[in-house]
């Protein structure tokens, strides 16, 4: 009810104050109510009569005034209203009604005024839903569910036009129904072929059927334009049909701008016009466009298996929830998709596929494990041999994809944040500290000065390097799992096109695949039976609360990011300051939740239900394609220096602490970086 003060626009500042009519009507109705509690009132209620005699009913211009309402004698006076009310002459009776009526109407046509208002600004708020208030997602699927109605009705006018217009003897009779034809043309691959929801019928002298072509995205995305790229321009130019009928021609003339589309697409395609970069869909399906329609933050969730527990039940699958009881309040949570207990290894990995993929066009994605600490994140992230987890199989289906052509040049860098101290776990010999700093916007806003990048051409080396980086991972043995990582780690996957000159507008895709420590209480961390002031207890209790103020740092970043403040925190912690290219605009970022659902968890689990929650409310803005910066650098984890063209040959940035030859160290890391191909 804020009286039109324009909310701090100073151009309203001047303007004359409308009283809003809710105002006006909300104080006619106290009127009333207080006339009708008055003595008064409760006097004509009881008479049954409606305006109780002596009283002015409240005008249309508000309530009486004070005065006016002291001079109403009170109900304790001693006066007997009813032998008032009996007195009162008949016209001025008359009149009292005739002014209650008049308010009557005047609240009728306000309450009326009020709701067409309601219908205006209800029409007003969903327009600013479509421009600014709805999340990037919804904007997107809005916007392409609206352009798929319009292409599909123009391709349905179109295969009609044709159908009617078009030249040759088995021009359709405009009386025969469309079904009736489809199932008159001719059998084999040239009668009728159904994709992407739409048939496509098939003529011989139109030659609708389709020409053989590399897969368009938009197939797999069930987009029907399929059809409408499969018509030939000759079917459209040609001089045979008669001519259309003058609703014919007003309904040609609409659609002639997406009849020029399509057939500059299909003049683009055919005649070997290239499409620029961005113009172009993926050539393994459309990872791209599916992601953006997906929307660019997206959050899974996992349960471990155990025992089940009331007090957390799921619907899994697809836009599924948790629910949780915890303290006698009963809380759910939507999430993108749930996998319950028994989900294996492919079901989770499937769901992530697309997102990887879509490195392979240019875009950064990040894919992050979360959750307490046991719940399950290395093991779907890495998985063991007989059964693994996202990370072979997202490098498997890159390799897979990539093919054996050798156009991609893959880079591989992996740290650990083990205490606030960020390890290069790929370093050759013993794994090495390195420096994160601030680094360009070209770099992610980061550089890591000392990090070793490997240039890896065959999967088996890039298989034979992440268990090298794994193994060198702080691991150790906590009251809740056996083999507690202490450490987040983070494997990056570069991504060029390496047949192609290189330079700019070569696409450089960067996949970050994030196994995050697990947050535990430090109380439940500390007593691995352990007497206090054990140095392995201290130790535990140490590692435990850097984990928890790193994951404190990361819900501080995406809080700052869904809220869109100006300042988002990423120098909080090593963690947030590594994830910053990750989570930078046009980024791609898939948070992985693992839960429990044993009931001594619950705390936990609605404390991770609740952060992934905020996380799922982040929008990153529009995924968008990177391109390699000119020096040829990874985009993320940056360095300045240029990449070797050597496969499997580190590559360190200038700065480092010198790290050991390979034949100066000892160990694992030795041994396995001296059996890469050189
Ligand atoms: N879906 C699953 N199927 C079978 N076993 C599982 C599953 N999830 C987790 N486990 C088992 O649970 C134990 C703990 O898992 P894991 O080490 O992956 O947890 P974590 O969340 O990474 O823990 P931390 O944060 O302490 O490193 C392991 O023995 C693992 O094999």
């Amino acid at each position: 009810l804020g009286g039109g003060e324009g909310y701090g626009n100073p151009s309203e500042a001047g303007k004359t104050v409308e009283t809003p009519p809710l105002l006006t009507v909300t104080s006619q109705l106290l009127a009333l109510l207080a006339w009708i509690w008055g003595p008064r009132g409760r006097q004509a209620l009881l008479q049954g009569t409606q305006p109780a005699a002596g009283v002015q009913p409240p005008t249309p211009d508000g309530p009486p005034s004070q005065e006016e309402s002291s001079s109403y004698p009170a109900a304790d006076s001693g006066e007997a209203p009813r032998s008032e009310a009996q007195v009162r002459q008949p016209p001025q009776l008359e009149e009292e009604q005739r002014a209650w009526h008049r308010l009557e109407q005047l609240i009728l046509g306000q309450l009326e005024e009020l709701k067409l208002q309601l219908e205006h600004q209800e029409e007003e708020l969903g327009r600013l839903r479509l421009g600014v208030g709805a999340t990037d997602s919804e904007k997107r699927v809005q916007h392409l569910t609206l352009e798929n109605e319009a292409l599909k009705q123009s391709l349905s006018l179109m295969r009609d036009l044709l159908l009617h217009w078009g030249p040759g003897p088995h021009s359709r009779d405009p009386q025969v129904p469309l079904s009736a034809a489809t199932t008159q043309a001719p059998p084999g691959p040239h009668a009728k072929r159904s994709q992407g929801g739409c048939d496509v019928l098939v003529h011989g002298p139109l030659r609708l059927h389709p020409r053989p072509r590399r897969p368009h995205a938009t197939e797999s995305c069930g987009w029907p334009l399929w059809s409408v790229y499969s018509v030939p321009c000759s079917a459209l130019s040609s001089t045979r049909p008669p001519a259309p009928p003058a609703a014919l021609s007003v309904l040609l003339t609409s659609l002639s701008p997406q009849v020029s589309w399509a057939l500059g697409a299909l003049a683009a395609e055919g005649i070997g016009t290239q499409l620029s970069e961005e113009q172009q869909e993926p050539t393994m399906g459309c990872p791209g466009r599916l992601l953006e329609l997906k929307g660019n933050i997206r959050v899974l969730c996992r349960l471990r298996p155990g025992t089940p527990c009331g007090l957390v039940s799921t619907e899994p699958g697809p836009g599924g929830t948790v629910t949780t009881c915890y303290r006698g309040r009963q809380r759910r949570f939507r999430l993108d998709w749930v996998f319950p207990p028994d989900a294996s290894q492919e079901e989770v990995f499937r769901e992530l596929q697309p997102a990887v993929l879509s490195c392979l066009r240019g875009y950064s994605v990040c894919i992050f494990t979360y959750g307490q600490t046991g719940t399950g994140k290395t093991y779907s992230m890495e998985g063991p041999p007989e059964d693994p987890g996202i990370a072979p199989r997202a490098l498997q289906s890159l390799f897979q994809e990539m093919g054996a052509g050798g156009r991609h040049r893959v880079t591989l860098s992996m740290v650990e944040i083990y205490n606030e101290a960020v390890r290069d776990l790929l370093a050759p010999g013993t794994p090495q500290r390195v420096a994160v700093r601030q680094g360009s916007a070209g770099q992610g806003g980061i550089q890591v000065a000392g990090l070793t990048h490997w240039d890896v051409p065959h999967l088996e080396t890039l298989n034979q390097m992440l268990s090298l980086g794994r193994s060198n991972r702080a691991t150790a043995a906590t009251a809740m799992n056996q083999h507690s990582s202490r450490s987040h780690a983070l494997v990056t996957l570069t991504l060029r096109v390496a047949s192609l000159p290189l330079g700019p507008g070569t696409a450089a895709g960067t996949l970050h695949l994030v196994d995050l420590a697990g947050s535990e209480r430090a109380w439940k961390a500390g007593s691995i039976g352990a007497p206090p002031g054990d140095k392995d207890r201290a130790r535990r209790l140490r590692e435990a609360r850097t984990i928890n103020r790193s994951l404190l740092a990361l819900g501080g970043v995406m809080a700052a990011l869904r809220a869109r403040r100006p300042h988002v925190p990423f120098r909080d912690s090593q963690l947030t300051r590594l994830l910053q290219p990750a989570l930078g605009p046009g980024a791609t970022a898939v948070l992985l939740l693992q839960i429990s659902t044993r009931p001594e968890d619950l705390g936990e689990t609605v404390c991770s239900l609740k952060f992934a929650e905020r996380v799922g409310q982040v929008e990153l803005g529009p995924a968008r394609r990177r391109r390699a910066p000119r020096s040829g650098t990874p985009s993320s984890f940056s360095t300045d220096t240029q990449l070797t063209e050597t496969p499997c040959t580190p590559t360190q940035s200038p700065g480092s602490p010198q790290s050991p030859l390979p034949d100066s160290g000892s160990g694992l890391a030795l041994a396995v970086a001296e059996s890469l191909p050189r």
